[in-house]
């Protein structure tokens, strides 16, 4: 055991969390030592030995120390650590664990070695075995649901709600990557909660025609982002951002992709990669929206449709509705002639939608936003079936209650934030509307990252 420099703190027995597991009631800012009063004792870069308790949403777990709440990252409830102080803010601090005195049975050594205090920010959950992952994530919707949804244990119980995994491991499964590049030229990710570049020669996560490009280890021009990009349809290419336009022409297909995987050539305009979801093929802008992990698309696709059961004739919106996926899985179900509107507001998902739509005759893409679109009576009801994917911020309440009024048989919610959808459970509920039905996916193992699709249903009328 290695002595801990840094400023003397009292060692601090903290509320016990639940030995061994990260199963543990999901924990709140506001459980442990009531009654005890912030004060500014910590200091940055101390260093303290504390007890974990709960999993937080963030990738932290919840301690105290003196009844002060610390969010620890790279730790694990129930474990006892020597915690280094990140942050302080008013009534909480955040800190690393960087001893781990007492192990939990579900910590591994992290994979990969840029996974670790000071390192790169992608990954929350590399010391955490796939199985607890899941646990995890449970834990963390549960908790939001309670807080910010305003469900009871009860409510929550009976949606039996739990994370499932993805096919293919928590390991080589990102198909999108978006590297930073520091003032030296050098490729990276971002350090957790910090604009700093770490310098990396791999990233376990990306796909393997990703890894195999030679983005990592050589000079970028300075402060331009590399995107790469492993397509379901075999296409593999490298783009810099902002402009969206390769300048590594030299860039390698990967041996496992077709032969006629493309690499992005300088010049030749916003480059778009073929997927394949929903039983058609797709052809998307590489810069724009798509799912990241090469089964979510599908996944997500028979999840909306098992929960909506469309049945023939009804109408649909597709809102936040990108390249069109769910409006095009729905048109499957209610028949090419039925009326499904897509809202989208990104000019490059309109045209995608626009594009790989265009065979389906009762489908009518909108270049909107959402609440404008609602607001202004562009789309309007009465509709039989809504699908809501929007980005993290979550669809908010005036989308809501549009949406509500619009008076539909049945909204999916597909939501990629567990904070934000909760909020807009709650407004749904004021509305008399339950949540009927909840799943989670883990379509970004190794990260805090969880994706859910619910089932609101309206009131009996
Ligand atoms: C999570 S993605 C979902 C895309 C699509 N449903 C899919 O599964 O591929 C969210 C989409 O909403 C779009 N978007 C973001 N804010 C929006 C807004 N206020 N109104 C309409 N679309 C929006 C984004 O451009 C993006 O295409």
């Amino acid at each position: 055991m290695t002595a801990h420099p840094g400023p003397a703190h009292p060692v601090t027995t903290a509320p016990a969390g639940s030995a061994g597991g990260t199963t543990a009631p999901a924990g709140s800012a506001g459980s442990g030592d009531a009654g005890s009063e912030w004060r500014s004792g910590l200091e940055e870069a101390e260093r303290v030995e504390l007890t974990v308790d709960a999993v937080a949403p963030g990738g932290h777990c919840v301690a105290r120390v003196d009844g002060q709440v610390v969010f620890v990252r790279h730790a694990l409830p129930g474990e006892r650590v020597v915690a280094e102080v990140t942050e302080l803010h008013r009534g909480f601090a955040r800190a690393d664990a960087v001893e781990i005195r007492t192990a939990s049975p579900d910590r591994v050594t992290p994979p990969c070695p840029y996974a670790r205090p000071g390192g790169c920010g992608g990954c929350d959950l590399q010391h955490v075995t796939p199985a607890a992952q899941l646990d995890w994530k449970t834990a963390v919707v549960r908790e939001q649901l309670t807080r910010l949804g305003g469900l009871t244990d009860a409510e929550i119980d009976g949606l039996r709600v739990t994370v499932r995994a993805l096919p293919g491991g928590p390991l080589g499964w990102r198909s999108r990557v978006r590297y930073a590049v520091d003032a030296a030229g050098r490729a990276g990710l971002l350090k957790h909660r910090s604009h700093e570049v770490v310098p990396i020669d791999r990233c376990l996560i990306a796909h393997p025609a990703i890894q195999a490009l030679p983005v990592l280890g050589q000079r970028w021009p300075t402060a331009e982002a590399v995107a790469t990009v492993a397509s379901t349809g075999g296409d593999v290419v490298v783009t810099t951002l902002p402009d969206g336009v390769s300048t590594r022409p030299d860039a390698p297909v990967h041996p496992a992709a077709p032969p006629d995987a493309r690499v992005s050539a300088a010049g030749d305009g916003p480059v778009a990669v073929r997927e394949t979801a929903a039983g058609r093929d797709w052809t998307v802008p590489a810069g724009g929206f798509w799912q990241v992990h090469p089964a979510a698309a599908d996944t997500l696709v028979d999840a909306v449709l098992d929960l909506l059961a469309p049945q023939p004739g009804e109408s649909a919106w597709d809102l936040y509705g990108g390249a069109g996926l769910f409006a095009a899985a729905l048109a499957d179900r209610v028949g090419p002639q039925a009326r499904i509107t897509v809202v989208e507001s990104a000019a490059e998902g309109v045209a995608a939608a626009r594009r790989n739509l265009a065979d389906l005759s009762g489908v009518e893409v909108v270049a909107a936003r959402v609440e404008t679109a609602l607001a202004r009576r562009r789309v309007t009801g009465p509709v039989d079936l809504v699908v809501l994917d929007p980005p993290r911020t979550g669809a908010g309440a005036a989308v809501v209650r549009h949406l509500v009024a619009a008076t539909p048989r049945a909204v999916a919610y597909v939501a990629c934030d567990p904070a934000a959808f909760a909020r807009d459970v709650h407004t749904f509920g004021q509305a008399g509307w339950r949540l009927a039905a909840l799943r989670g996916y883990d379509l970004f193992p190794m990260t805090r990252h969880v994706e859910l699709v619910g089932l609101f249903l309206p009131p009996a009328r």
